[in-house]
């Protein structure tokens, strides 16, 4: 009966869309040919048993990593058997959803040979690294240093009488810690060492260095290597094999220096090329900007879980003879809606930095390196913005599902233990948004000399007009009006950027204003990124959006997003005198009216990601909101309900028990 009820509840929220979800399904995706290979490669993976996930958090590590590798071949296979494209594999790969060496071989070792190797260099490791004849993993980070790359100790010394480098770890802090793919997997690394010839520091570089037989996976002479051990959650992360790596004076072939930014000659004598030297760090560009993209895939999914659920969930009150859908209390429309707005404009700003990301990548191969710096602090930005905010809105997600989000088998656990390292890997968010605050500071320091701001910073141009201009609303519905919006963040934007500038212009070393104001700094870089974010979110609806409804939908999520960033930074907004407060008391009116707006969408809304209950892996937001038989189906899947009576009921709670009993009587 309950089952048949909760069923129903889903199908009646899908008669109430007021849009076209099939033409919502193609914006998600991207395109008509993007959604079909999406919805193609999804469905392959979740119909293929070996590609069964719902046992990582039961697993010992060990079973945990071998089922990994397990999965990681067979999707090899599949891809070799069925020809797959690169985009097909990528997407299978993804559906597998489960973090593996693969990540990083096709993630990082590739791209930083593409993009640091010399032509020479890429045909000869490149067609390896493809038919996976070699597995590769990017050895940066060490026990000691992280974020500060230029602090790295492992040297690469130049030995001019044999032709080669020796790879060596001087001290403990210097042992590489946290490569994936390094601690079982990989036979290749591309390590970042200090390059030191005729016993001077040319700084850091990669080199390719092998390190465990093709023949029998052993490691390498003077290569000392392993997994650094658990990481947070059950399952979660633990399929990636993160490792360490030292080296004991271990050789390489001069030829094996990546030497497009610097190069060796057979003599000893370092050549600078006329690359900027930057491009040292152009593979963590790369990673950044596609873990923007990722951002939307791994919020949509907590927000559909959570929506579908709040669909299904009732508690108190009546309506029509049953308790009130959670999703009805505007306390949790206010939690959700917003996060739901959240993943579309991630999808939209992650398209953008895609296409930002090939523009510059097309001009440094026309060697204009204009739009370099730009380039870095956007993606460094939008990498902290997108994965803070997904981070905090899975644990979000989790909440908004009541008791049962902390059930492993809702999904979310898990997909908050993956996630949440996303907001360190490949740049600690602060440290990031610090590069984005000295990218704003540098860009208004040069206003007067003549050097004209690019991009996303055009508007800094307008910077008379933005730090006086008073906000265009009078009534509500003036601030459902997008330019009214843009200009109101960029007002924000630059008044705080202007503000800073001139605390650190009080300073008589930079460096030292950047130290003492680095919390402030931080919000300014904060301001700039929601703008950008909202307006590639307000571009997106100048283009042609097909299907009835579907342009109305995006412009009510479009202005949630905004307007909910505007209340929860209202201190910003008010304390720079860009609105009054009876302008932000319109905005939480509006607010309200946009939550009922979006309510009777919001199941559709989230269909629209075209998530398998596969991919999802969530009990609470299955397709057909069957979830309570479903719960107890999963409950007695545990280890724990195999026999009625407990292992160890014998040895531990008998004895208790019968002495209680004893104690009782006296
Ligand atoms: C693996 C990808 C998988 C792909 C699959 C797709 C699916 C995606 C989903 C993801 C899911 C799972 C995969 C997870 C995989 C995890 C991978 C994690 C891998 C790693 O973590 S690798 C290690 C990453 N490490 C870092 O990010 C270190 C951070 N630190 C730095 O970047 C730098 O040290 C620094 C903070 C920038 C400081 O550097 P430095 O001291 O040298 O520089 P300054 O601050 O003095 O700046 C000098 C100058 O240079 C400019 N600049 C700095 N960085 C860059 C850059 N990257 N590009 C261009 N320019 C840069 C800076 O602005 C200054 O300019 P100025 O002099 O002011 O003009
Ligand atoms: C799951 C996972 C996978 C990883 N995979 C790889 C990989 O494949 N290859 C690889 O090379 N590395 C990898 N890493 C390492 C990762 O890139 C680093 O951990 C990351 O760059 C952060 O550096 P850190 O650990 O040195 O942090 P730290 O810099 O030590 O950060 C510690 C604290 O100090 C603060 N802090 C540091 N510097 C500043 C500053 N200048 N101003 C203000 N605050 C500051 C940070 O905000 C943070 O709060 C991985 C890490 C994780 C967690």
């Amino acid at each position: 009966m309950e089952a048949e009820a909760a069923v129903d509840y889903l199908v009646d929220e899908r008669s109430k869309a007021q849009f076209d979800i099939d033409a919502m399904k193609i914006i998600w995706a991207g395109g008509k040919h993007e959604f079909e290979v999406s919805d193609r490669m999804a469905r392959l993976v979740a119909s293929d048993p070996v590609f069964r996930k719902d046992n990582r958090a039961i697993l010992d590590r060990k079973e945990l990593f071998k089922n990994t590798l397990r999965k990681a071949a067979h999707a090899w296979k599949r891809i070799i058997e069925l020809r797959l494209s690169e985009q097909e594999a990528s997407k299978l790969r993804f559906f597998v959803d489960e973090p593996a060496y693969t990540d990083l071989h096709w993630g990082m070792f590739i791209p930083v040979i593409k993009g640091q190797g010399t032509e020479e260099q890429r045909k000869k490791w490149l067609p390896m690294a493809y038919r996976m004849q070699i597995i590769g993993c990017y050895a940066q980070t060490e026990l000691g240093h992280g974020s500060n790359v230029q602090g790295l100790e492992t040297t690469a010394t130049f030995d001019p009488e044999l032709d080669e480098f020796v790879i060596h770890s001087p001290t403990l802090t210097s042992s590489k810690w946290w490569p994936g793919g390094l601690g079982r997997a990989s036979t290749h690394a591309v390590v970042f060492a200090r390059l030191i010839t005729d016993g001077k520091d040319h700084g850091i570089n990669g080199f390719i260095v092998q390190l465990r037989s093709l023949d029998d996976h052993l490691p390498l002479p003077g290569i000392i290597i392993g997994d650094i051990g658990m990481k947070f959650g059950n399952g979660a992360y633990n399929t990636m094999d993160n490792g360490f790596l030292r080296f004991d004076h271990v050789r390489i072939p001069r030829d094996q220096m990546l030497m497009r930014v610097k190069q060796v000659t057979r003599e000893g004598k370092v050549v600078q090329s006329d690359v900027p030297w930057q491009l040292l760090y152009g593979t963590m560009v790369y990673v950044r900007q596609t873990i923007v993209a990722d951002a939307s895939c791994a919020l949509s999914r907590a927000v559909c879980i959570a929506t579908r659920y709040s669909a299904v969930r009732r508690q108190f009150g009546s309506q029509n003879g049953h308790e009130t859908q959670v999703i009805d209390y505007r306390t949790q429309q206010s939690r959700l809606f917003p996060l739901l707005a959240s993943a579309y404009a991630f999808r939209f700003v992650g398209e953008w930095l895609k296409w930002l990301y090939m523009d510059v990548t097309q001009r440094l191969q026309a060697r204009d390196f204009s739009t370099l710096p730009e380039a870095h602090a956007c993606t460094a930005g939008l990498k902290s913005l997108t994965t803070s905010v997904t981070a905090d809105a899975i644990e979000e997600c989790r909440k908004l599902c009541g008791g049962h989000g902390y059930l492993c088998s809702s999904g979310l656990p898990e997909l908050f233990a993956v996630y949440v390292p996303a907001c360190t890997y490949e740049g600690d968010n602060i440290v990031l948004l610090l590069q984005v605050a000295r990218f704003l500071m540098k860009t208004v320091s040069q206003l007067g000399s003549g050097e004209r701001p690019v991009g996303t910073t055009t508007y800094l141009l307008r910077l008379e007009h933005l730090l006086q201009c008073p906000c265009d609303v009078q009534g509500a519905e003036d601030w459902l009006k997008p330019d009214v919006v843009v200009q109101l963040f960029e007002a924000r934007s630059a008044r705080m950027t202007v503000a800073c500038a001139k605390s650190l212009s009080k300073f008589s070393k930079p460096e030292d204003g950047f130290m003492d104001l680095s919390a402030d700094l931080v919000s300014v870089a904060t301001a700039h990124c929601q703008l950008i974010v909202v307006s590639k979110f307000v571009e997106k609806l100048q283009q042609d959006i097909p299907g009835e409804g579907v342009k109305q939908q995006l412009e009510a999520l479009c202005s949630i997003y905004a307007l909910s960033l505007l209340k929860k930074h209202l201190g910003d907004f008010l304390s720079t005198s860009c609105i009054t407060s009876k302008q932000a008391s319109l905005a939480n009116d509006v607010l309200r009216s946009l939550y009922s707006q979006v309510r009777p969408n919001a199941i559709a809304l989230v269909d629209a990601f075209n998530y398998t209950d596969h991919f999802l892996g969530s009990v609470l937001g299955r397709y057909d909101g069957n979830v309570y038989p479903k719960l107890y189906e999963e409950a007695l899947k545990d280890p724990l309900n195999e026999s009625v009576v407990p292992d160890g009921y014998h040895e531990y709670l008998q004895p208790v028990l019968k002495q209680r009993l004893r104690t009782a009587r006296l």
